[in-house]
């Protein structure tokens, strides 16, 4: 009998880039691959909704009084302020995934991946993505077409503090081609859910079994 799985805590895979560097598509690949089992934590945030997001699917778009009120109950795992905007993860529906062994993804920046790597060391996984070039993340954004000129200005002028943070990470990736980034991803997730300290507890069980066999 192979190992249980529900036996494990999950992990939190962290995903962090500057602007256009394409976490938004990665993460909808891992998510549209169901046998991954990989659940998205939807931030909430007070940032305007784009024409292509949907409320509760993407974010859960607030007012910033209902945003500091959850701020201020602890219902946050952690919050930050990015691009003049306030985002946080709740935290009730994380700590339910893990602790039916299932694993969270978060795309989250580098002030939200530190705080959640000090109050949960042992399930973040950390991955930080950089564009190509910066003239390709311009490129990105304009492509995208869904912020306005001053908005992409912004969030190219928060891009080099943000690529500076990459040495925070556990990970980091060149999202060029974009399936070879896929498949670095796919990687990154299959080595972390077999790391043994993940497993002890069912590989523990599976051992006991297989010494006991004649
Ligand atoms: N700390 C933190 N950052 C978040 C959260 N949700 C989104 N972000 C980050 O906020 C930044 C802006 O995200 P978004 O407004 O969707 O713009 P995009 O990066 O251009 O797609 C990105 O770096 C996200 O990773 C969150 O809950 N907490
Ligand atoms: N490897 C890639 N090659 C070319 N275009 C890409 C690649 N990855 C993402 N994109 C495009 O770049 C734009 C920004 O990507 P997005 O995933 O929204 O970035 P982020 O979430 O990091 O802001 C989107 O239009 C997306 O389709």
């Amino acid at each position: 009998m192979p190992p249980q799985k529900s036996e494990r805590r999950g992990i939190v895979l962290i995903l962090s880039s500057p602007s256009g560097a394409g976490k938004t598509t990665l993460t909808r690949m891992l998510l549209q691959d169901r046998r991954l089992d990989l659940t998205l934590s939807i931030s909430v945030t007070t940032r305007p909704r784009r024409t292509s997001e949907v409320d509760g699917i993407h974010y859960r778009f607030i007012a910033q009084r209902q945003f500091e009120a959850m701020r201020d109950s602890g219902e946050l795992l952690e919050w930050a302020q990015v691009h003049g905007n306030f985002y946080g993860t709740p935290r009730q529906p994380v700590e339910e995934l893990l602790a039916q062994g299932r694993d969270a993804l978060f795309d989250i920046d580098y002030q939200g991946t530190q705080q959640v790597r000090q109050k949960m060391p042992t399930e973040a996984v950390t991955v930080f993505i950089l564009p190509p070039s910066m003239k390709e993340l311009r490129a990105r954004l304009e492509r995208r077409a869904e912020d306005s000129p001053e908005t992409i200005e912004n969030r190219l002028n928060n891009a080099r503090n943000e690529i500076s943070r990459w040495t925070q990470y556990d990970y980091v990736l060149v999202n060029d081609d974009l399936q070879a980034a896929f498949d670095d991803l796919l990687a990154i997730l299959r080595s972390e859910r077999l790391r043994r300290p993940r497993r002890t507890e069912s590989v523990a069980a599976f051992v006991d079994k297989l010494l006991s066999e004649g």
